[in-house]
């Protein structure tokens, strides 16, 4: 049973980041991040009418692992390795790679510094007490679900920084980015400082430039990265090659990581268990890890269905069929069940999101880097995180703890006999995430991955910092670009931020042209029933449509080579989220809506799901 422990204190300087793996270039070698700068897909040039770059099976096309040749093209759109794109030219301080730092009410002989990012966290960001629940009755496996397929679309590796190199303590290696605390505040001391360090860059393929990019680890398509891996290699080492199944370990969880160095696994309280999943970030919270653990379970299941149905199949095509039918079971959950819940209605039209599909071969649907803040949706993180069990005909909770307790932990899984999944699942299902609003829980503002002295760090000042190391523009930009709205003085805020969160902003920023992008967009007030603001939207509405249409892929596509028949699809459009955990956990009641938790709960037999029979073949 894992260890539950009290919250400690302060920080002085704390190493909270997992280390980076080393970083994968095109031709399949491995070279230390910290060495390179130049991007080795800028002269590359695949030709995807060769058929071994793309991914054939008994002359039936699949994606490939790293998203190579979706676009054919375009070899490297939406592949796993490739820069992000930016809306609007870099705000590097000296146009290559310089942090943002200056307030526009400098001038070149007297420049005035932004307010540093912890005095905006603590300024803008603190809650006083516990947020409120959210008015939506939205639930805690809405939050983990978001997450979830947020960690299919991005991940930005980070620098490397020698171990016995100290940010905090002034090293000059290139990739550091300590966070001081400059004035002691309710958690941490003046001099406290967290040790971060800057994402990984390259530079932008234009010769012209020096500027340098961020990258994108994993492929931004909604193709199961998260479950699969964003290369061959990857793969292999979750494949299981018998029967078109994912390896397992007991009870049905995913495989143990034979090594766990970077897996963020290392909860104090609970560092011998790490999960080996498609993405490196499947153990940093029991609700992730449990989503993880589904889709594992659903491709296995679907897997032996299919090999029932098809004996002659080998390994490789029930593997292959199996990924792209659970990749469509994703892209329908994440169109019809989370998108609607994450934009209000107008911008699901306006973006064309909900509509008929046709592909779009001149859309690239590679990471925006200002979508990538958009989607930093950590303002709905709950206080406490609950495990619950059925008592009778009611779900109620067992066991609630403080979340940095929980975080890198996923021994809660196997807890009470392997129903620990179960259990959490419950939990998510049964209570509701936060208001929403730009406040954050102390949990990840004050002690997000607790060290042994319970120090922990603040994820509203890394969002603030990465922004600016990343050169990202200050929010009033976007809101320009999305809304139309020209920001001149702090009253031009009121369409978007109610009057408390503008003075809270006038109290640290110099001028509403400094407000730095992720603390804009999560203090506008959310549209309609959304959990997101106008420009929010906006961002995050653009990088789901090119996910959409740029994916030559997508389960919907008519294209005679790759599409489902119409019987499949319409077995396909069948699926909700909640007859997939019906399907994998030990439950036999659910809401018909998972991410909601106004009920009722029903009997899992009652929700239909997707008949394999179409694939009878
Ligand atoms: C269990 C709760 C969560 C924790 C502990 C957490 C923690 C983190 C951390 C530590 C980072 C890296 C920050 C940086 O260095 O820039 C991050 C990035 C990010 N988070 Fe979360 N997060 C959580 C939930 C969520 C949710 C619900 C979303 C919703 C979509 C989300 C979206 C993102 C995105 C888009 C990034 C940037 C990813 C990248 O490109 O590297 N997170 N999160
Ligand atoms: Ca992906």
């Amino acid at each position: 049973k894992p260890k539950e422990t009290k919250r400690g204190n302060r920080a002085a300087s704390h190493k909270f980041m997992s280390e980076p793996r080393s970083h994968k270039v095109a031709d399949g070698s491995a070279r230390k991040r910290r060495d390179i700068d130049e991007d080795p897909f800028c002269d590359l040039n695949v030709d995807c009418r060769i058929a071994s770059r793309r991914k054939f099976v008994d002359g039936k096309e699949y994606r490939t692992q790293n998203g190579q040749c979706n676009n054919l093209g375009n070899f490297k759109w939406g592949m796993a390795g490739v820069q992000h794109k930016r809306l609007f030219k870099d705000a590097y301080d000296d146009g290559k790679w310089d942090s943002r730092t200056k307030s526009v009410t400098g001038t070149n002989d007297r420049i005035v510094r932004l307010p540093g990012a912890r005095k905006i966290s603590n300024a803008v960001h603190a809650t006083v007490a516990d947020k409120p629940p959210n008015t939506q009755s939205l639930s805690n496996a809405f939050f983990y679900f978001v997450q979830f397929i947020s960690h299919d679309i991005t991940k930005t590796p980070l620098g490397d920084v020698p171990a016995d190199k100290d940010c905090c303590a002034g090293s000059s290696e290139k990739f550091c980015m300590p966070i001081r605390v400059k004035v002691t505040d309710d958690f941490f001391s003046a001099g406290d400082c967290f040790d971060a360090r800057r994402s990984f860059v390259v530079k932008q393929c234009d010769s012209r430039s020096d500027i340098l990019n961020q990258i994108n680890d994993i492929t931004s398509y909604i193709d199961g990265s998260m479950v699969y891996g964003s290369s061959e290699a990857e793969l292999n080492e979750l494949r299981s090659f018998i029967g078109g199944s994912l390896k397992t370990s007991p009870a049905n969880f995913m495989p143990e990581a034979v090594n766990p160095t970077g897996l963020e696994c290392d909860n104090v309280n609970h560092p011998d268990l790490c999960f080996l999943a498609g993405d490196t970030r499947a153990n940093q919270h029991p609700g992730l890890a449990t989503f993880h653990t589904v889709f594992m379970r659903e491709h296995n299941r679907v897997a032996a269905d299919l090999k029932s149905l098809n004996a002659d199949w080998s390994d490789e095509k029930i593997f292959q069929e199996t990924r792209r039918i659970v990749v469509a079971e994703l892209q329908h959950i994440t169109f019809k069940e989370m998108l609607p819940k994450v934009l209000d209605s107008s911008y699901v039209s306006q973006y064309g999101l909900s509509g008929s599909y046709s592909y779009n071969k001149s859309v690239d649907a590679s990471l925006i880097q200002e979508f990538n803040f958009g989607n930093r949706y950590h303002t709905l993180m709950p206080a406490v995180f609950d495990m619950a069990e059925f008592v009778g005909s009611s779900v109620v909770n067992q066991v609630s703890l403080e979340q940095e307790n929980v975080f890198r932990n996923p021994g809660f899984l196997l807890r009470d006999n392997f129903r620990g999944v179960d259990q959490v699942l419950l939990g998510l299902v049964a209570n509701g995430c936060p208001f929403i609003n730009g406040l954050m829980n102390d949990a990840t503002r004050n002690f997000m991955f607790i060290d042994e002295n319970g120090k922990g760090s603040d994820l509203a000042s890394i969002n603030i910092e990465r922004g600016r190391e990343w050169g990202t523009p200050a929010y009033y930009l976007y809101r320009q670009l999305c809304g139309g709205v020209t920001i001149s003085s702090w009253t031009d805020l009121a369409i978007t931020h109610p009057a408390d969160v503008i003075a809270k902003l006038q109290s640290v920023y110099a001028s509403p042209k400094d407000v730095d992008l992720w603390t804009g967009i999560v203090t506008e007030t959310a549209v309609g029933t959304s959990i997101s603001g106008p420009t929010m939207s906006c961002l995050v509405a653009m990088q789901f449509a090119n996910l959409r249409n740029g994916d030559r892929f997508w389960y919907e596509t008519s294209d005679t080579n790759l599409k489902f028949t119409t019987g499949q699809l319409s077995e396909l459009k069948k699926v909700t989220l909640a007859r997939v955990l019906c399907d994998n956990l030990a439950v036999a009641t659910m809401q018909n809506d998972v991410f909601s938790i106004s009920g009722p709960w029903v009997d899992c037999s009652t929700i239909s799901g997707m008949d394999l029979t179409p694939w009878d073949v």
